[in-house]
C-alpha cells in the first residue's frame, strides 16, 4: 500500500479553517468533515487528524501523526524541542501580558509576587525568570481575560490579536512576550519515504505563499514611454512588452509585491500607462 504522510490539523478553533484551505489551495480536498478523527485526502497522499492544539506537540514527538499546522505560540508553551518547517502567514497573534486599565505599570519588575492567570505557563515563567522576576501562577484554559475583574488574579497571560477582548475586560497589554502565526511543524522520527511527501508539500506551500504575496499587472504605454515604465516594474525576470493592434501602444505585463502596489500603481499612471489590470496569483513557481 502506498504510504501517505499523517498531518494534525485543530479539530475546531482558530486554525482549522484556514489550515483546510491551505491545503485545498495546494490542490488537495479532504474527503471527510472534521466530525471525523481522521479523513484522507482524493488526490495527494495525506491523512488528516483532526485534535486539539494542545495535544498536537505529543502527538508529533510520539511519531502518532507526521507533521501538523499549529500556532508557533503552542510550540513555545510545549514543543520547544519540534522543528519548524514553514511559516504560514496566518492566525497572527501576540502573547502578552495585561493589568487592570486603572493599575499604574513602570517595568517587568512590578510582576515579582504578582498572580497572573494564563494557559501559557512555561512561556511566562522563562520570560519572567529571565528577568529575574518570580510570580504566582494560575493555570486556566480558555476565558482568561476574566480572572482579574473576577478577583482571581491581579493580571493575565494570553493572546491578543484587535486587543478587543482586553479592552472589553478593561485590560490593558504592558509587555508582549512573543509574536506568532500558523507554521508547518515535523515530527522527530518522520520516516525517508514520508519526508520525500513532506518535501512534495513543502513545494505547493510555498507556490501558494509566494503567489498571495504578489499581484500580477497588465497596462498599456505609449512606446515613448516604455522605457522609462520598464525600470518602475520589478517583473519575475524583467516586464513582458507586446505591440498593441493601434501603433504607438504596448501592452507591458509584470509582477509586483502586494506591499509595494499603490506606489508602484500610481508612479506607472504618472508616467502615462492605462487601463491597467489586476489579477491575483494562484500559484507561484519560481
Ligand atoms: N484572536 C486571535 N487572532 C489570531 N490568532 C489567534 C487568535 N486566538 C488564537 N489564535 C491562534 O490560533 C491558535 C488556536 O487558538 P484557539 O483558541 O482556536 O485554540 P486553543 O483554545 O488554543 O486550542 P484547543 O484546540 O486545544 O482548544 C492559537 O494557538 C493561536 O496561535
Ligand atoms: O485581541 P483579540 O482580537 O480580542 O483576540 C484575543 C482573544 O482571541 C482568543 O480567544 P478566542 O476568540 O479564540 O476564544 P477562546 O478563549 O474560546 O479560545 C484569545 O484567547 C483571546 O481571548
Ligand atoms: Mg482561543
Amino acid at each position: 500500500m502506498e504510504e501517505k504522510i499523517r498531518i494534525a490539523i485543530q479539530k475546531s478553533g482558530r486554525l482549522n479553517e484556514e489550515s483546510l484551505q491551505l491545503l485545498k489551495d495546494c490542490g488537495i480536498s479532504i474527503n471527510n468533515g472534521t466530525d471525523q478523527l481522521k479523513a484522507s485526502a482524493r488526490d495527494f497522499p495525506l491523512e488528516v487528524f483532526y485534535l486539539r492544539n494542545g495535544d498536537i506537540p505529543q502527538y508529533l514527538r510520539d511519531g502518532v501523526v507526521d507533521i501538523a499546522i499549529l500556532g508557533e505560540n503552542t510550540l513555545i508553551e510545549k514543543g520547544q524541542d519540534l522543528q519548524i518547517v514553514e511559516r504560514l502567514g496566518f492566525s497572527k497573534c501576540k502573547v502578552s501580558l495585561a493589568i487592570p486599565k486603572g493599575d499604574t505599570y513602570t517595568s517587568v519588575k512590578d510582576f515579582e509576587g504578582k498572580r497572573i492567570a494564563t494557559s501559557y505557563p512555561n512561556t511566562v515563567t522563562k520570560y519572567l525568570s529571565e528577568k529575574g522576576v518570580t510570580a504566582d501562577l494560575h493555570i486556566i484554559n480558555g476565558s482568561v481575560e476574566i480572572a482579574p475583574n473576577i478577583g482571581l488574579a491581579d493580571a493575565i497571560c494570553d493572546i491578543v490579536s484587535s486587543g478587543s477582548t482586553l479592552f472589553k475586560n478593561n485590560l490593558k497589554e504592558v509587555e508582549v512576550m512573543l509574536t506568532s502565526e500558523a507554521v508547518l511543524t515535523v515530527s522527530p522520527t518522520i520516516d525517508e519515504n514520508r519526508n520525500a511527501i513532506l518535501k512534495k508539500l513543502q513545494f505547493r506551500i510555498q507556490s501558494v505563499l509566494k503567489g498571495q504575496k504578489y499581484k500580477y499587472v497588465l497596462l498599456n504605454v505609449p512606446d515613448a514611454k516604455l522605457e522609462k515604465v520598464i525600470s518602475i516594474l520589478p517583473g519575475m525576470k524583467s516586464p513582458t512588452v507586446l505591440p498593441l493592434a493601434q501603433s504607438g501602444w504596448s501592452s507591458v505585463h509584470s509582477v509586483i509585491d502586494k506591499n509595494q502596489f499603490w506606489d508602484i500603481i500610481d508612479e506607472l499612471k504618472k508616467e502615462g500607462a492605462e487601463g491597467i489590470l489586476v489579477c491575483p496569483i494562484e500559484k507561484m513557481v519560481l
